[in-house]
């Protein structure tokens, strides 16, 4: 059966292993133009193994940046400089993946070693962020956000669609939505972020309106070989939270709309984290519940650090794809290494094969 080194074919699109590397923002943008460090830090993780990098959260318009180091696909000189990259990433054996985002009312904040605070309105690198509702998210993050008018709604969404056409042209070919993490769109699904009363709020059907929407909309322009995932919040873990199968018949519907797979997170609407059930894999039974009463292929991620833990996930079927941030920071060769941990044969094939040759066992 499927183990961590078994392909994965999706669409037209096929991956080496199960291993990915999660959107991971690096907060080293200038006016959202990627550059070396994107190369390197992305590139270097490529050569290690990885079958799909995926660029980080990358915005679609410049307030929908979590900070103002994030990276942009809003403008045509950010597609070309995301090129060579997308292109690095390819040559060395790795679908390359981009996330699109927008921070809604989390955006326009400080880098995470520099206060992952709002910064202050009269600070002239802050913005106005924008939500659903003028609802502040609170603790570090307490500026209340302009609500989003119609034309608003419909300029993101049309944002989304410009966004994606670049990523395609700038040579990806794996597109995430950033649906999850308290973020813009999250956050219309959120009755504690989403007051509306039009209809993009009240009903399940008007919360789930804006994510529906956006996805049909870029499916509409992203081509059918290359598959369109979104990352979500499956839950909150809150009293006031929506429940899972609120997400679960969310799923089906976006399913229903070209979504090709799920990559499940958390809600994070909420400074409250005191119900999230931390621990090594905790998101891994929730993804097989999704892949099973949805049947549509799943990745997950969160606290997966160990081989036989990553390679647990998929052979027990949890999801198809295995999401790694922190520890593809901590070792940029781990598909090397856990392939060693494993038992693969020539494990040092992971490898291109100029470093293969050199590691091959004597
Ligand atoms: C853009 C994004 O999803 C990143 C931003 C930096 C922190 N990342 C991880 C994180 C998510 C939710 C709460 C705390 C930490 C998520």
């Amino acid at each position: 059966g499927s183990h961590l080194f078994s392909e994965f074919h999706i669409k037209g699109v096929s991956l080496r292993n199960r291993i990915v590397v999660s959107p991971m923002c690096q907060y080293a943008a200038d006016e959202g133009v990627p550059n070396d460090w994107h190369l390197v830090h992305l590139g270097a993780r490529a050569v290690g193994g990885a079958a799909l990098v995926i660029a980080e959260a990358t915005a679609v318009s410049p307030e929908g940046r979590n900070t103002p180091g994030c990276t942009g696909l809003w403008n045509d000189a950010q597609a070309e400089a995301w090129a060579p990259i997308a292109r690095f990433v390819q040559r060395h054996g790795a679908v390359p993946g981009i996330q699109l985002a927008h921070a809604g009312r989390k955006a326009s904040a400080n880098r995470p070693w520099e206060g992952d605070d709002h910064i202050p309105p009269g600070d002239p690198r802050a913005w106005d962020p924008l939500g659903p509702s003028p609802i502040a998210y609170g603790a570090n993050l307490p500026r209340v956000p302009r609500a989003m008018t119609k034309d608003d709604i419909l300029r993101t969404q049309r944002d989304f669609v410009a966004a994606a056409k670049r990523a395609l042209a700038a040579g990806f070919e794996w597109l995430e939505l950033h649906f999850a993490h308290g973020y813009l769109a999250q956050s219309f699904l959120s009755p504690v972020a989403n007051a509306r009363t039009d209809d993009y709020g009240g009903s399940f059907e008007n919360r789930a309106r804006f994510l529906v929407e956006t996805l049909s909309a870029v499916r509409a322009i992203w081509p059918e070989k290359y598959p369109l995932a979104i990352r979500l919040g499956v839950d909150d873990f809150t009293k006031a939270s929506r429940p899972l199968e609120e997400s679960i018949e969310l799923v089906q519907k976006l399913k229903d709309h070209g979504l090709d797979l799920l990559d499940v997170s958390l809600g994070f609407n909420t400074p409250d984290v005191s119900g999230v059930p931390w621990g090594p894999s905790f998101m891994a039974p929730i993804a097989q519940r999704i892949k099973n009463e949805v049947a549509i292929p799943t990745a997950v991620g969160w606290l997966i650090t160990e081989p036989q833990q990553a390679d647990d996930i998929v052979v027990e079927g949890q999801a198809d794809l295995v999401m790694l941030a922190h520890k593809e920071l901590d070792d940029p060769h781990f598909p090397y290494h856990a392939a060693k941990a494993l038992g693969v044969a020539n494990p040092q094939d992971v490898l291109p094969p100029r470093y293969a040759h050199a590691l091959k066992e004597r």
